[in-house]
């Protein structure tokens, strides 16, 4: 999916929800488990339930590999079953030397049909580089949500004064254009936000970390969105989670509503 045909879908539904589908077997439903793919039937449920209130699926393969050749499947059924017109996110954090990059992508973009893949930056251009497919996109880790996100991210370089997740922001900004190239920017950061969005005024940026997390919505809304909204915010527990009984479905789609609502507002008060 390109940059106009998602802003085109953020209009329509006033969103810009993006559900993560961690979908961990010791938390779904129990009376799920007796269906030949307790996965794949939890992801049908929530899928049906949130799709007319987000704008992308991001699941994260860790949920799916951790399960071995069962998972893939269930990863597979999920793709074919998310709706066409919704951005899918692999949640994936790969990048290693070229051609093994390459095969990464292979994997995400031709196999799978994912619009999207997460990258850590770590190894450099020739590690980003074989995701650059057309019409797809690659999410670099820049500023992550997790307390370790300190250690690394936040150094300064001696010879440029920029804190390491600025370097990426600037660096990569030369290995691909704002329409194959996403950050992953946490919701916990949202204090950093107005400056991070200075230094990529035109890209858009996957944010984790609102709900179980705590990042604030409102914030991020104000201080992250351009023009184009430039934002897809990712919740994950808070929602495929909201219960856990015969109605999880429905608490799902309470706890979308509740979101996207929220977003509704802060894009008619932040997107101009
Ligand atoms: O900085 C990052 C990068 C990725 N994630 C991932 O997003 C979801 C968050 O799930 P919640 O349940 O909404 O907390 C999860 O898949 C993480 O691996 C992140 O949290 N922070």
């Amino acid at each position: 999916m390109n940059r106009a045909a998602l802003f085109e879908q953020i209009k329509k539904k006033n969103s810009y929800l993006c559900v993560g589908l961690d979908t961990d077997l010791d938390k779904i439903p129990r009376h799920l488990l007796s269906s030949s793919d307790p996965i794949f039937e939890f992801n049908k449920q929530i899928i049906d339930a949130t799709h007319q209130y987000c704008v992308a699926y991001k699941p994260n393969i860790a949920f799916y590999e951790a399960l071995g050749p069962k998972g893939w499947e269930s990863l597979e059924k999920t793709m074919n079953y998310i709706p066409e017109d919704i951005f899918t996110i692999a949640d994936a954090k790969r990048g290693d030397i070229g051609n093994t990059s390459a095969l990464y992508a292979k994997t995400f973009f031709d196999y799978f049909h994912f619009d999207s893949v997460t990258v850590a930056p770590y190894m450099g251009e020739d590690s980003v580089k074989p995701f650059l497919y057309p019409d797809k996109w690659v999410i670099l880790l820049a500023h992550t949500s997790n307390p370790g996100s300190s250690d690394f991210q936040l150094i300064e370089s001696v010879v440029t004064g920029r804190k390491l997740y600025e370097e990426v922001l600037i660096k990569s900004q030369q290995w691909a254009t704002p329409d194959q190239l996403m950050f992953v920017v946490g919701a916990t950061q949202a204090e950093k936000m107005e400056s991070i969005r200075a230094q990529a005024p035109e890209h858009f940026f996957l944010v984790p970390g609102v709900g179980a997390q705590g990042g604030d919505l409102k914030m991020v809304s104000k201080y992250g969105m351009n023009k184009q909204c430039g934002l897809l915010v990712n919740s994950a527990r808070a929602i495929i989670y909201a219960g856990n009984g015969q109605d999880f479905a429905q608490r799902a789609t309470a706890e979308a509503v509740k979101v996207q609502e929220e977003m509704s507002n802060y894009l008619h008060k932040y997107a101009n």
